[in-house]
């Protein structure tokens, strides 16, 4: 993390409870649990070694993982994270991490799987030990997920809890604050699973549970004011998504016209976008919003490109570009006016969700898609060599937790609830090589499929949705002619977080008619399909 993302960390301000996270499908979920109890938590990979953190938590958490820990190649925990004097609690496979490391013997492979729902049965030990489970009464149904379990006591611990499957269902250690569960408090099926991370957050780590958006505002006001200073100028992508028309707002509360809004019209918008964005931004928010038309250089190096990680490198590049030519035409604008400074600073309203996708935080194991443009920035913005040092006050945020943001610097709620539109846009969803025709296709298909939800009243019961194009070509006959046209894809799902995320299920009736008027009203499209697919195993975007 650079100096600059580093000064703006709310891991600056808040107590930060440390997730290292061992791949687990549920991991994230432990941070958004501390968080709705007011607790700041960040995650990272399990392979992080502690020399590299700049900033100290105030506890550690060992997620879950697909791993066993007795495994060859298995990942394990940074030692120095025994020295650093924090409390530590193991989950699941965290838990067998610790017993493993005293001794290799302390976990096996079971004799079943403990997988689900079960009886855990708490044991009361002492004030040290208890806190953990303080106040959750004598059992509790919890969520099992393992085949490998503690088969023998760790030496220097003693078993807090158990169920039927797992002797050492919960550990603790005699007078350190380390703690062990095989349960998964995070998954909503444990009951009170929230309260135990509490626990260990509050009773044992001692953090404070401050973290709340009011207070969050008022801090990142501050701390983007000191860190930018009195001249420099700041200039911001904004493609009229929440996630940057919020880190635009804050912006301009913090430093005023000295933040200058750019959207690049990528020639990979939605219909009349660009439009519209400008207008919302300019009457609502007082920002004042630069068009920068770069479609013809975004589809001049798209041509011929299929692949869709080389189409995201490709757009991702080309922002960066002309973001560092609008610097320089600022700059000389500015000049001998109260505004004068240079353009030091490069906003994002990147997400922690994108970075989570994108930087494959899983530790060993393969990135899904480079994501926003936390995948496909050069690396000479990565690694701030680029002129502009790279600023994104939302790194550290959820979707959910943006709204709120948004909400507190009175964002109209239409914008707060748009649907997400990823910035390389209809780029990647063009299955194949983008091409203005293709482009125009998706663009009045996507208005019908959006206008059509919108009439329905259910455009906010739907997560993200949108038209995209299969580029093979489908037979039809029309007008008692044959047609060989392409084939519209239609995707509308709903999701928590963007991790997993569940087909819409439309009437019967509204998807026929939405097919109809596409196929009517679209020229070269002879299909239309409803991607049915859920996410894991599919992806929300179709590239
Ligand atoms: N066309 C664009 N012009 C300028 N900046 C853009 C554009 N598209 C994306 N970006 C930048 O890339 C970042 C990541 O894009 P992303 O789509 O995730 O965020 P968003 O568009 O702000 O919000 P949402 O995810 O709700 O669409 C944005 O926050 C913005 O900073
Ligand atoms: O700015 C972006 N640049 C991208 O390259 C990108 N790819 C996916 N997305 C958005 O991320 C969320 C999850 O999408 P996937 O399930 O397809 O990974 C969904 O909200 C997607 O729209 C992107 N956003
Ligand atoms: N959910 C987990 O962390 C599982 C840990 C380990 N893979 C086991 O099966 O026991
Ligand atoms: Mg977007």
């Amino acid at each position: 993390m650079t100096d600059t993302t580093e000064a703006t960390a709310p891991h600056s301000a808040f107590d930060t409870i440390l997730v290292l996270d061992f791949g687990s499908q549920t991991s994230h979920l432990i941070l958004r649990r501390l968080r709705s109890l007011g607790v700041y938590a960040e995650m990272l990979s399990c392979t992080t070694k502690l020399a590299d953190l700049n900033w100290k938590p105030i506890g550690i958490i060992l997620s879950g993982g697909p791993s066993s820990v007795y495994d060859d190649g298995a990942p394990h925990v940074d030692p120095a994270v025994f020295d650093l004097g924090v409390p530590i609690l193991g989950i699941c496979y965290g838990c067998q991490e610790l017993a493993w490391r005293i001794d290799a013997q302390n976990v096996a492979r079971g004799t079943t799987r403990e997988y689900g729902e079960t009886d855990l049965n708490i044991h009361k030990v002492s004030e040290h030990a208890d806190r953990l489970f303080e106040g959750l009464g004598d059992t509790l149904n919890v969520f099992m997920s393992h085949f490998d379990k503690l088969v023998r006591l760790p030496e220097g611990f003693v078993t807090i809890a158990s169920t039927k499957g797992a002797e050492f269902a919960g550990i603790a250690h005699q007078s350190k604050p380390i703690f062990g569960i095989q349960l998964h408090p995070e998954i909503s099926h444990t009951a009170r699973g929230t309260e135990i991370l509490g626990n260990f957050a509050t009773k044992v780590c001692g953090a404070r549970a401050d973290w709340k958006m009011e207070n969050f505002t008022e801090k990142e006001i501050i701390r983007i004011r000191k860190l930018v200073g009195e001249t420099a100028q700041v200039i911001g992508a904004v493609s009229g998504g929440v996630d940057s028309t919020v880190a635009a707002k804050l912006m301009q509360e913090a430093i005023g016209d000295r933040f200058h809004a750019i959207l690049v019209d990528t020639g990979l918008m939605r219909l009349n976008e660009c439009e519209q964005v400008k207008e919302t931004l300019k009457e609502h928010l007082g920002i004042n919003l630069t068009i920068v038309d770069g479609s013809e250089l975004f589809l001049g190096r798209l041509a011929g490109v299929l692949e869709p990680e080389a189409k995201r490198k490709i757009i991702g590049g080309t922002f960066i570009d002309l973001f560092e030519i609008e610097a320089l035409r600022i700059e000389k604008e500015a000049e001998n006016t109260h505004r004068a400074g240079k353009v030091e600073w490069f906003l994002q309203g990147t997400l922690y969700a994108d970075l989570i996708e994108s930087l494959s935080f899983k530790g060993p194991s393969a990135t899904i898609k480079s994501h926003h443009n936390a995948g496909g920035l050069p690396a000479r913005m990565q690694n701030g060599e680029a002129q502009l040092k790279l600023l994104e006050p939302l790194r550290e945020l959820f979707k959910d937790e943006v709204r709120s943001f948004g909400r507190q610097l009175k964002i109209h709620e239409d914008l707060i609830m748009r649907h997400p539109f990823p910035g390389p846009g209809i780029g990647v969803r063009i299955i194949g090589e983008v091409t203005p025709e293709r482009v125009e296709i998706v663009r009045k298909a996507d208005h019908i499929f959006i206008s059509m939800i919108k009439e329905a009243g259910i455009y906010n019961e739907i997560t993200q949705a949108y038209a995209a194009l299969d580029t093979n070509r489908a037979v039809g006959v029309q007008g008692d002619s044959r047609v060989y046209g392409y084939i519209c894809v239609l995707r509308a799902v709903t999701s928590l977080d963007m991790m997993s995320a569940e087909p819409y299920e439309f009437s019967w009736s509204l998807l026929r008619a939405i097919s109809r008027r596409i196929v009517n009203e679209v020229d070269g499209v002879s299909r239309v399909v409803y991607d049915t697919t859920s996410k894991p195993p599919g992806t929300i975007e179709l590239e």
